[in-house]
């Protein structure tokens, strides 16, 4: 039958990684990706991950014919870009970077999304080893793109970003990062570096248990369009201030 040959194919490159009875996490990958960054083309490892319920799909078996017959195409699914030796690299970089389909697809310059996407790829490769986690379901910050439009038009009547998510009943954040630190666990469980500026992504990774050996601040891009933007970030949902130089993770 089909969907065996198919199984045996891919082999250990679609994983089951973490088997819980609130659900199942099947990672894909490596799939080699050259991308091309500042005019070269540089190799990264892709993987993506989808969640699935375990009584639907509890095994490679039974994921691949219900891949076909469900409309995930309607969902997000994430994936994470893996640079270098990832796994067994002394010190890695990592990014865990929410989908933005304005910044990072558009090049809107309201946010600093964007220039915070292709600046980490550029500091991932030069650090040597890294990965880019690439959040599909976190867009506007866990409300979703048509929120995040009306989240836009609010702030153009005058609110800033927090004040636009909580009139439309939101949280400010209700972004988890969950499956992407699963995700993480299994292509590394050593230590890492990440780039942020959110204390946020610090915490959850911390309390995931994951050993967190530095932060390092990305800020970058200011203008006249998301200066608003950018100091609601640091003046009201906390995240660290304007630094340059690399931090320490205990602040
Ligand atoms: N609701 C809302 N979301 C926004 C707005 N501008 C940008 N975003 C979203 O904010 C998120 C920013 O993601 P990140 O850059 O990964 O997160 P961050 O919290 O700023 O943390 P670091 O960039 O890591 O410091 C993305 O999901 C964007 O879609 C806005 O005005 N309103």
């Amino acid at each position: 039958m089909i969907y065996n040959n198919i199984i045996e194919q891919l082999g250990d490159r679609i994983r089951l990684i973490q088997d819980r009875e609130d659900g199942v996490l099947f990672l894909a990958g490596p799939i080699r990706l050259p991308v091309d960054l500042d005019g070269e083309t540089v190799f990264f490892q892709w993987y993506s991950w989808i969640r699935t319920d375990k009584h639907v799909a509890g095994s490679v078996e039974e994921l691949l014919p219900h891949l076909a017959s469900s409309r995930y195409a309607e969902l997000q699914q994430s994936s994470v870009l893996v640079y270098g030796d990832f796994a067994n690299s002394q010190d890695a970089v990592i990014r865990m970077h929410s989908i933005c389909h304005t910044g990072d697809i558009f090049g809107s310059k309201r946010c600093d999304c964007g220039y915070q996407l292709k600046q980490s790829m550029r500091l991932i490769v030069s650090h040597g080893a890294g990965a880019l986690f690439y959040l599909a379901n976190h867009e506007g910050r866990g409300i979703g793109l048509f929120s995040k439009a009306l989240a836009y038009l609010l702030q153009e009547d005058g609110m800033d970003t927090v004040d636009a998510n909580l009139a439309l009943g939101f949280e400010d954040d209700s972004r988890d990062y969950g499956d992407a630190i699963t995700v993480l666990q299994a292509l590394r469980p050593a230590p890492v570096s990440i780039i942020t500026n959110n204390p946020r992504k610090v915490e959850a990774l911390r309390n995931a248990g994951m050993n967190i050996r530095s932060r390092i601040p990305l800020w970058g891009n200011s203008s006249v369009h998301n200066e608003k933007y950018l100091s609601t970030k640091v003046n009201k949902s906390g995240h660290y201030g304007f630094e340059t130089e690399y931090q320490s993770a205990s602040k």
